[in-house]
């Protein structure tokens, strides 16, 4: 049976490419085929993985440019079963679709938050007067295209293939190194890793309470790759951390920092061990 991996939709978004990559990899390494399933945003796309609707899912979680996706971290808190397999990075090219003549007709930009933030600079050099509407995907909005051409999306030069749509401009990112972490979810763990991920509440709010957590790691020499804080939802000024270092969880050192962290920390999940792959958008065009 085909492994059934739920992503961001409709198709032609970047999850969807990560997807895509992923799909090829697991081809390739173990023979098996798989069926990509878009959801329409990220909450639901992690909400099927964790109900059981599909083995996998792939979602967005940092950029370079505009950091972390608020909402991938806050529904992993909540559906605390989910374990990451792998880390995916994709390099992120961002065009602007219309069927306007130049850029002038264009009055409205539709496009995922973190597409519209990743491209402010150029939108407020060319299209200064634009009404910029945010909405789930990049893709979402491409059907209303055809029908006006007032209208522009920020998305792929895939998207642009896939729905024979012109790209007026690319790449219009600020910054031509854009890239984004996706995480592939399951409910099953990694059997290794070079790099964990794990969220923790603290018990009160102390001085140093973070201080301990972090030392704990230092101590042994483990090295902290990201920390995050999001807010509990509880009260204001009342936080989750969310960590990741590189090192393995079944290493004897790290089994002895989870020991020890736990005595610092209120609720403590572990999101699991997986290795980081960087994917070429060349190649993948090939393979895709
Ligand atoms: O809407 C998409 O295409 C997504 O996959 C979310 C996203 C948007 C912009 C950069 C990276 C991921």
């Amino acid at each position: 049976m085909a492994v059934s991996i739920a992503h961001l939709g409709p198709s032609g978004t970047n999850a969807e490419t990560a997807a895509l990559a992923f799909s090829h990899h697991l081809t390739q390494s173990t023979g098996q085929s798989t069926l990509l399933c878009p959801y329409s945003n990220i909450g639901q796309t992690l909400r099927a993985v964790a109900q059981g609707d599909t083995q996998m899912a792939v979602v967005p979680v940092e950029n370079s440019i505009e950091g972390i996706v608020t909402i991938t971290l806050d529904t992993l808190w909540q559906f605390d079963q989910l374990q990451i397999q792998q880390a995916l990075v994709l390099p992120i090219v961002h065009a602007l679709l219309s069927r306007a003549k130049n850029l002038e007709t264009i009055k409205t930009v539709y496009s995922h938050p973190q597409a519209l933030a990743q491209c402010q600079e150029w939108l407020e050099k060319f299209l200064p007067n634009a009404q910029l509407i945010a909405n789930n995907s990049t893709t979402e909005a491409l059907q209303l295209l055809d029908d006006d051409p007032t209208i522009g999306a920020i998305a792929s030069p895939r998207a642009a293939q896939l729905y024979n749509l012109p790209m007026l401009a690319h790449p219009i990112n600020d910054y031509p190194g854009n890239c984004t972490r996706f995480w592939v979810l399951s409910l099953d763990s990694a059997p290794s890793g070079t790099h964990t991920s794990l969220g923790f509440s603290v018990a009160a709010n102390v001085p140093g309470a973070l201080v301990k957590p972090l030392q704990v790691l230092a101590e042994r020499g483990i090295n902290l790759s990201r920390i995050e804080s999001r807010p509990t939802k509880r009260s204001l000024g009342d936080y989750l951390f969310f960590m990741d270092f590189e090192a393995d969880l079944r290493e004897p050192s790290v089994q002895a920092a989870l020991v020890e962290l736990k005595n610092y920390t209120e609720t403590f999940k572990i999101f699991g061990s997986y290795s980081v792959k960087n994917i070429q958008l060349e190649t993948l065009s090939s393979q895709i």
